[in-house]
């Protein structure tokens, strides 16, 4: 690994690392003909629904220039698929429709994802870098003897990539050497394949044989009226300065007005002014939106790793010299409970 180069023109750019060939395990040696080439997608789904990533995640794997298979399973697999299938760029969907795929377990999905793999001969195999493409992938990887690249943001070409390190303060490229391609895809570094007239064919395939040793009991899913975090197109986030939970209904009511999602910096999660699934950064989601609104935010390297990539930033901070500025295209120096409340009513 060498540093190739350092920009140092403000926060939103980066240092770029190069890594040759991080190929850890295989001598299967490297595809060499694009002819070769084809990518199979996970494709993530819940109540019917293409999960948003999922779209992008196609899309980078269009880039290939092969044929793209996407993978659907669960038990609304089949509902799924029929919208897959007139999605541009996708060639075929295989479907695995069955409930033992319900809740995307990474022991059971892992098997099924190399059996898939095997029957299509994809040299590439990718899905979103979201809680469940970072279980399943890796598992995967390990069963067919190869080494996962984790949330890229650039296909250079067929074998090399570009990705974040560093809470997002340097770009390493990766070379890999590796026959088959296991990658997870940062979904707001792409845009959303769109849909075709034509539909592509779909086909069955059964489940392979697997033992799991954990058994699925339930969840909690947190219901609301706002868009999900990660693909709103506008995001108002709030920081430690609102300082309590009634405060931070200042940034729900002009989220709401705006018809936006709700994000917070981690300081205002540790201190219980709102669920810590609103967590904006490196430990948090990362958002891109069109717009992201930085109420009492100071703009730690934490919290930009996670929405520095957003279209329009607007930060609202009392304190001029604040690192948020650094970032925003739009800065309003003042009091968040003077100024936040006035903008909600005049919007
Ligand atoms: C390993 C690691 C991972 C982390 N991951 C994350 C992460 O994912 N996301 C994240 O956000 N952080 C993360 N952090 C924490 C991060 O370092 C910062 O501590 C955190 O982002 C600070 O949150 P804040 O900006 O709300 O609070 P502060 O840094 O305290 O900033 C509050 C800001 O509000 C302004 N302010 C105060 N009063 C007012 C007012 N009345 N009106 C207007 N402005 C006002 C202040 O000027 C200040 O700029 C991580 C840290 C570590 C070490």
């Amino acid at each position: 690994m060498f540093l190739s180069a350092t920009k140092s023109t403000g926060l939103r750019s980066f240092a770029r690392i190069t890594s040759q060939s991080i190929n850890f395990s295989s001598a299967l040696g490297r595809v060499n003909s694009r002819a070769l080439l084809s990518s199979l997608v996970y494709v993530e789904h819940k109540n019917k629904i293409i999960d948003p990533a999922s779209l992008n995640t196609l899309y980078a794997a269009t880039k290939f220039g092969g044929p793209v298979s996407a993978l659907v399973a669960g038990s609304d697999a089949q509902q799924v698929a029929a919208q897959v299938a007139q999605l541009e760029g996708v060639e075929k969907v295989i479907v695995a429709n069955n409930p033992v795929f319900d809740h995307e377990r990474a022991e059971i999905m892992a098997p099924l994802l190399a059996a898939v793999q095997k029957n299509t001969n994809a040299t590439h195999v990718l899905a979103s870098h979201s809680s469940v493409g970072k279980r399943i992938l890796p598992r995967f990887a390990a069963l067919i003897d190869s080494q996962q690249i984790s949330d890229i943001i650039e296909i250079q070409n067929e074998s090399t990539f570009v990705r974040p390190i560093y809470a997002g303060n340097a770009l390493e490229t990766v070379q890999s050497s590796d026959q088959i391609k296991v990658i997870t895809v940062r979904s707001t570094a792409f845009p959303q394949v769109a849909t075709k007239d034509s539909a592509s064919p779909i086909e069955d395939t059964s489940a392979p044989e697997v033992s799991a040793k954990s058994n699925w009991v339930g969840e909690e899913v947190i219901k609301g009226d706002r868009p999900d975090l990660a693909s709103a197109k506008i995001v108002v986030s709030g920081g430690r300065a609102v300082k309590s939970v009634e405060g931070f209904e200042i940034i729900q009511k002009l989220a709401d007005k705006l018809g936006g999602a709700v994000g917070a910096s981690r300081a205002a999660v540790d201190a219980g002014y709102c669920d810590n699934s609103l967590q904006v950064g490196q430990t948090g989601k990362i958002v891109a939106p069109n717009l992201y609104i930085a109420i009492g935010i100071s703009g730690a390297i934490q919290h930009l790793a996670g929405m520095k990539d957003s279209k329009v930033i607007v930060a609202i901070n009392k304190d001029a010299d604040s690192p948020i500025f650094q970032v925003a295209d739009y800065g309003l120096v003042g009091d968040l409970f003077t100024i936040v409340p006035e903008l909600t009513e005049k919007i």
